[in-house]
């Protein structure tokens, strides 16, 4: 399966409420998310698989990959698609060990130095950013802007994907940056029409890549 980062949601139990993470996911992918991280930052490892569980059999088919933050144990217990983490979390040479060749291994990225710092014979994609300052991540590193965000793209060896208080008003110059798509949490999550907002930043996005080439 090709790697699409075009729009990828990173779930948030909290923020998606009654409606949960599942049927956001399910409606997020509808409306053309192209990727869903399941990261729940309370769960233990026994919770994440049981969630991760429910959410693979709910995307079964659609084309969208399932990466679990944080848990490679639970990532392969899961049967997911791969694995996302921080410059905190285990170092990303461990995390190949553990999770084999195949799955995707993404790491997050809030400087030039640390773009850098990737080996991409370890690492598929990375996650930079925050853009903007975000109440979703109350410990995220300094925003660093569309001009940081380019300059970390043009530092990284691996494709980048853009978050941090990113909407759908933002793809243009998201794209601008190089990056190849945005990451989003509550731009999605406990909207009232998950699918809707999806699709509106979908098509941003595919109106911005055609725009820029
Ligand atoms: C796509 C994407 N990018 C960045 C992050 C942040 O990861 P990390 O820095 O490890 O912080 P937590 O998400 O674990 O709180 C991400 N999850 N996804
Ligand atoms: C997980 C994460 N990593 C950096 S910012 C962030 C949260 C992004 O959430 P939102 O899209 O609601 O700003
Ligand atoms: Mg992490």
């Amino acid at each position: 399966m090709t790697l699409d980062l075009g729009l990828y949601l990173v779930l948030d139990p909290g923020l998606c409420r009654d409606r949960g993470m599942v049927e956001t996911a399910r409606l997020a992918v509808a409306g053309g998310a192209t990727i869903v991280q399941l990261r729940d930052k309370d769960a233990d490892t026994a919770r994440l698989i049981e969630a991760g569980r429910a959410l693979r059999t709910a995307l079964a088919g659609s084309g969208a990959m399932l990466i679990v933050n944080d848990d490679v144990e639970a990532a392969l217990a899961i049967g997911a698609d791969g694995v996302h983490v921080g410059q905190d979390d285990m170092d990303p040479g461990e995390v190949r060990r553990r999770l084999g060749p195949r799955a995707l291994l993404g790491l997050s990225v809030e400087t030039v130095d640390a773009a850098q710092r990737v080996d991409p014979v370890l690492v598929d994609y990375a996650g930079a950013g925050p853009v903007f300052a975000t109440a979703t991540k109350p410990d995220h590193k300094p925003p660093v802007g569309f001009a940081g965000l380019a300059e970390i793209v043009r530092a990284c060896p691996v494709p980048v994907v853009a978050i941090g208080g990113l909407a759908a008003g933002h793809a243009d110059a998201v794209r601008a940056s190089g990056a190849m798509g945005m990451a989003v949490v509550s731009a999605i999550c406990g909207q009232a029409d998950p699918r809707a907002a999806a699709r509106a930043m979908a098509q941003a996005w595919q109106a911005a890549v055609a725009a820029g080439g």
